[in-house]
């Protein structure tokens, strides 16, 4: 079966990455590359790393420029997706990388994008309990954020199995590719090259009412979450470092059995050995979640670690994954594990 895929956004981070794995899955034909102010330039002047694209030209993302296919991935600014979206036919699988669907509360959207909700779609963190049934045969994903990605897949194993109580505490460093192309000023090199910085600070992050969402829903009840995250002087990766206060009678071992349970046949989830941390070098490019559990008896704190290239699992990855679930196919199709080191 040959997929014709388009992709609008294709001269950003996202839809740059994105490009790279399909040019390595073996049903899908690249179509349609759509930009905004890059249209009618060549692709090779803009994603120099993807040679065997160096030649297409970006054309106008437009519903006619983007019809005639079987999916349209949208790496697009948040709020910019679902006008695009309507647009499409309803055979069509369409899967948004940014925010417009990922939220089901129409206030939380509201104070955290300021702008009118526009739906709620299938959520592609296969991961999630129940998360693979409502991806197949769907239409329409959402691509979760990439620190909702991170965080859900260390926390809620934790929540599921009851071991931790509604409260999160999360640090999370992201690589400065997580920000995008555009130009912003502490994004300059001087800014960012020797030095760490937090972000959104005291719950503004947009990304909180999603981790919420993940958890509450793991957990059966509403999770709280103070969410800190933190720009790293790096390109890719975020490490993600979350804590709750443990359940009465939690022990290390009951604990480390939810984790083994929750990820046993995950093919991307790699609960590392006991006494391992996860790193970012580790996942660079690749699909593949590191996580660590561990239980601080003295604090009574559950902290549970992962990492995820946040341009791969945490964006393009996790929608090629929920692609090749919605369309029944194998859902490791044109994925990795394996990460470039050093
Ligand atoms: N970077 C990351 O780690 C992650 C990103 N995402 C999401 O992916 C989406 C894209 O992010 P990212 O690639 O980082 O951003 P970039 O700024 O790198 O790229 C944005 C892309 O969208 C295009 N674009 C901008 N404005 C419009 C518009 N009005 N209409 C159509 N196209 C437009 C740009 O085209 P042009 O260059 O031609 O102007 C470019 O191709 C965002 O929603 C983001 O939240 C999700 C998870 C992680
Ligand atoms: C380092 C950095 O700036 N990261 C971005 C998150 C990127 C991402 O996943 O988010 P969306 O898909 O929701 O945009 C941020 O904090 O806004």
């Amino acid at each position: 079966m040959a997929v014709r895929a388009a992709v609008a956004g294709a001269s950003g981070y996202a839809g740059g990455e994105l490009l790279r794995l399909l040019l390595a899955h073996p049903q899908v034909e690249i179509g349609a590359l759509t930009g905004n102010s890059n249209a009618g330039q060549r692709l090779g002047a803009l994603q120099p790393h993807l040679l065997p694209l160096a030649d297409r030209v970006l054309e106008e993302t437009t519903p006619e420029i983007l019809a005639g296919h079987d999916v349209v991935f949208l790496a697009l600014p948040h709020g910019q997706s679902a006008a695009v979206a309507e647009q499409l036919g309803p055979d069509v699988l369409v899967i948004d990388m940014g925010a417009d669907f990922r939220l089901k509360d129409a206030a939380d959207w509201e104070t955290f994008y300021g702008s009118p909700h526009a739906g709620t779609w299938p959520y592609g963190l296969p991961e999630l309990p129940g998360a693979r049934a409502a991806l197949e045969g769907s239409k329409r994903v959402a691509v979760p954020g990439c620190y909702p990605t991170a965080v859900s897949l260390a926390l809620f194993p934790a929540y599921a199995a009851g071991l931790a109580e509604p409260e999160a505490v999360i640090v999370a460093a992201s690589g400065t590719s997580g920000a995008g192309k555009a130009p912003k000023p502490h994004l300059l090199g001087s800014e960012v090259m020797g030095s760490m910085s937090p972000y959104g600070v005291g719950g503004g992050h947009r990304h909180t009412p999603e981790m919420i969402q993940n958890l509450s829903a793991a957990a059966g009840e509403r999770v709280s979450v103070s969410f800190t995250p933190t720009l790293a002087p790096m390109p890719r990766g975020i490490l993600a470092t979350c804590t709750a206060k443990a359940a009465g009678g939690v022990t290390g071992e009951s604990l480390r059995a939810a984790y083994e349970k929750a990820f046993a046949d995950e093919p991307f989830v790699h609960l590392l050995p006991e006494g391992q941390w996860p790193a970012t070098a580790s996942v660079h490019g690749s699909n593949a979640v590191q996580v660590q559990v561990a239980y601080d008896a003295a604090a009574g704190r559950i902290i549970a670690i992962s990492a995820i290239d946040n341009l791969t699992k945490g964006t393009a990855g996790g929608a090629l994954q929920s692609m090749n679930i919605a369309l029944g196919l194998d859902e490791t199709t044109g994925l990795t594990t394996i990460g470039v080191a050093p």
